[in-house]
């Protein structure tokens, strides 16, 4: 099967996260001649065929690297139109990107910076089948008015395109509880939510999950430690689940690799109540396309091509997009 023809849906990728190292490289190479980083090159701090990040290394790549190389409104602009066309080439037609509102000092304010990635994804829909919507993401290390500041910026732009709200970041520092009047007013703005959910065994405690779903999430993320009354209550709700195969095989997230993914679980030979997205994370760091995710599935799990195209289609369910973008691509994405 054409994997890469396969027109696919991608609802859990992080932008800074999903930047090629081919890009950080170009955008470190103009900054070295103007003498503008002291960074190392990204093809020796992030060698090709490097994915073995774990939770420890993956997390200080971004506070310590990317983002000290990713800090003006060039470098924005042009990571984000190669994320862009990166998907693109992938045959995603569908993509919700999610990234966490940055303030760039002395040069963006954390709207300028929103508004530019929406500047950009707007000029790309424009023309190009693969249509992308933007998930602002607060960050578990946040306090309330950080998590209430992405709310206020969500609600203010999302006539531009903004749909939704995440829950991100190291799953083993902050207080989930902290964040319960920012969900509450997302909710009643009409913004969706999304949350990374059970990702690292020693925070995952009843008390976090069970306030996490007092959120009422629409989809959650990685979905790894979950204890049977919890997984209960996900199937009653038939939440839908954002499953990143090679991220959580790469970064030691789970026991074992590609073939004891918790995603046989869940799909459950395409029985399980909740729908299922295949999705990234990040694709810069993993290594991974979403058309390559595809194809790790029908191989370790033993989908053929009617069942590939079923678990692609079944992502439009539960998409953040409007009513008329389902429609889109119902008309699509291939049935056989
Ligand atoms: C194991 N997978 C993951 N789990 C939790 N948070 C993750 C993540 N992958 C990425 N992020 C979050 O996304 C930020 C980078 O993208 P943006 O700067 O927001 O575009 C990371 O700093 C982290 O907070």
């Amino acid at each position: 099967m054409d994997f890469k023809a396969l027109p696919k849906i991608e609802l859990h990728a992080h932008l800074s996260g999903s930047i090629s190292r081919q890009c950080l490289h170009e955008v470190w190479v103009q900054k070295k001649k103007r003498g503008e980083t002291e960074l190392e090159d990204p093809l020796i701090v992030m060698p090709e065929g490097k994915f073995d990040y774990n939770l420890d290394t993956f997390f200080p790549l971004f506070s310590k690297y990317i983002y000290g190389l990713c800090n003006d409104r060039d470098s924005l602009i042009y990571t984000t139109n190669s994320v862009l066309q990166d998907f693109a080439s992938d045959g995603v037609v569908y993509l919700e990107l999610r990234t966490t509102p940055r303030a760039i000092p002395s040069h963006m304010t954390k709207e300028d910076y929103v508004s530019t990635i929406l500047s950009c994804i707007s000029a790309s829909n424009a023309t190009s089948t693969l249509k992308t919507t933007l998930i602002l993401s607060i960050d578990r290390r946040n306090d309330l008015p950080t998590a209430q500041e992405a709310i206020t910026l969500a609600t203010k732009h999302r006539s531009h395109g903004i749909v939704g709200i995440d829950l991100c970041g190291d799953p083993t520092s902050g207080t989930v509880s902290l964040f319960a009047p920012a969900f509450a007013s997302a909710r009643s703005a009409g913004l969706k939510t999304t949350i990374h959910f059970a990702e690292a065994p020693q925070t995952t405690t009843p008390d976090e999950l069970w306030t996490m779903l007092s959120y009422q999430p629409d989809r959650i993320g990685h979905v790894i430690n979950v204890p049977e009354d919890v997984k209960s209550e996900i199937r009653r709700r038939k939440i839908g689940l954002e499953l990143c195969l090679s991220c959580n095989v790469h970064a030691r997230m789970i026991t074992g690799s590609f073939g004891d993914h918790h995603f046989g679980e869940w799909w459950d030979g395409g029985r399980g109540e909740c729908v299922v997205a295949l999705s990234t994370d990040d694709v810069g760091v993993f290594g991974s396309s979403l058309s390559n995710e595809y194809s790790l599935i029908a191989q370790h799990f033993g989908l053929g091509r009617q069942e590939i195209c079923e678990l692609a289609r079944g992502a439009i369910d539960v998409i953040f997009g409007c009513e008329e973008e389902k429609e889109r691509l119902r008309g699509l994405m291939w049935k056989e």
